[in-house]
C-alpha cells in the first residue's frame, strides 16, 4: 500500500563545515540532486548556525530544491540569554525544521524532557516543524525497554501539544548505540519503534493525527543499508549525520526515499 507521507531525508551536518566549506558542500548537492529527477522525497539539510546565512543565498538564488533547518533553537524567544538563538531568528532566515532533542544534546548540555518539551513548544510558535528526537542507549535496549523509553521521551515532548500542531510534527528514531558507530538498527527494530511512536501518536491524539506524521530512522545511516529500512511501513526517512557530509553518498541515500514512496 502506497504511503501518503512525502519521505523526508534530513542531512544533519553536526558541528562540521564552516560557511565556506557550506557554500561548495550545497552546491555539489544540488548540482547532483537537480541532475536527477526528485519530486517525491523532501531533502532537507541541518547545517550549523553559522553555515545557515550560506545556505540560504543559495537555496533562494538558485531555487534549490532543497529546504534547510537548524539543529537546535532556544526555548526562549529573545532577551538575555548568551549564545542562544531564537526561533524567531531562525524563521527569519527562512528555516523549516529545527531539531529538538537529539541524544547529543541531551547528553552532552543534560537537556531533559522538560527542556525539549519547551523548545518543541519555542519551535511551533515561530511556525518552524520540529524534528523531535527520541532513542534509547544500550543499556535500555539490553534491557528490552526501547519502546518503553521511546514512547516515554515522546509523550515528555508533546505535553501541551494540541492535534494540530503535532499533526505537523517530524519524530526521529534513532537508538543511541547506532549514531556514529557502524551498528545500524535491523529494519525490524527501527519499525518496532517506529511503529511504537505511531500507536502512541494515535493515543495521545488521534488516528488521523497519528497516520499523518512522518517518522524519520537516524543511525549509521547508508545507501547500503537504507533500502531495508526505508521498506518498512512506519518509516518514512532518516536523519542522516556522517553519511551527509559526502553529497554523493547522501544523494544516493535520498534516492532511496524517491523509490520508496
Ligand atoms: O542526526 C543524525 C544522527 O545522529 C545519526 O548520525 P550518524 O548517521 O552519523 O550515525
Amino acid at each position: 500500500m502506497s504511503t501518503p507521507r512525502k519521505p523526508l531525508m534530513a542531512g544533519n551536518w553536526k558541528m562540521n563545515l564552516n560557511h565556506l566549506e557550506a557554500i561548495a558542500h550545497t552546491q555539489k548537492l544540488a548540482f547532483a540532486l537537480n541532475d536527477k529527477d526528485f519530486d517525491r522525497v523532501e531533502v532537507a539539510v541541518l547545517p550549523p548556525f553559522t553555515d545557515l546565512r550560506s545556505v540560504q543565498t543559495l537555496v533562494d538564488g538558485d531555487k534549490l530544491r532543497i529546504v534547510y533547518g537548524a539543529q537546535d533553537l532556544s526555548q526562549y524567544d529573545g532577551g538575555a540569554y548568551t549564545g542562544e538563538i531564537s526561533g524567531a531568528m531562525l524563521a527569519k532566515i527562512g528555516c523549516t525544521f529545527v531539531l529538538a532533542g537529539h541524544s547529543e544534546r541531551r547528553q552532552y548540555h543534560r537537556e531533559d524532557d522538560d527542556v525539549v518539551n519547551a523548545k518543541v513548544q519555542a519551535a511551533y510558535r515561530h511556525s518552524l516543524t520540529p524534528i523531535l528526537c527520541v532513542g534509547e542507549g544500550l543499556e535500555v535496549r539490553r534491557a528490552g525497554g526501547q519502546v518503553a523509553h521511546s514512547v516515554a521521551q515522546l509523550d515528555g515532548a508533546l505535553r501541551k501539544v494540541g492535534a494540530e500542531q503535532a499533526a505537523s510534527i517530524v519524530l526521529a528514531y534513532e537508538p543511541v548505540w547506532a549514531i556514529g558507530t557502524g551498528e545500524v538498527a535491523t529494519p525490524d527494530d527501527a519499525q518496532e519503534v517506529c511503529g511504537a511512536l505511531r500507536s502512541r501518536l494515535a493515543e495521545l491524539y488521534d488516528a488521523e493525527v497519528a497516520a499523518g506524521v512522518r517518522i524519520l530512522y537516524g543511525g549509521s545511516v547508508k545507501s547500503d543499508n537504507i533500502a531495508g529500512i526505508m521498506a518498512q511501513p512506519d518509516v518514512d526517512g532518516a536523519l542522516i549525520g556522517g553519511a551527509s557530509l559526502d553529497p554523493g553518498e547522501f544523494v544516493k541515500i535520498c534516492r532511496f526515499g524517491e523509490l520508496s514512496s
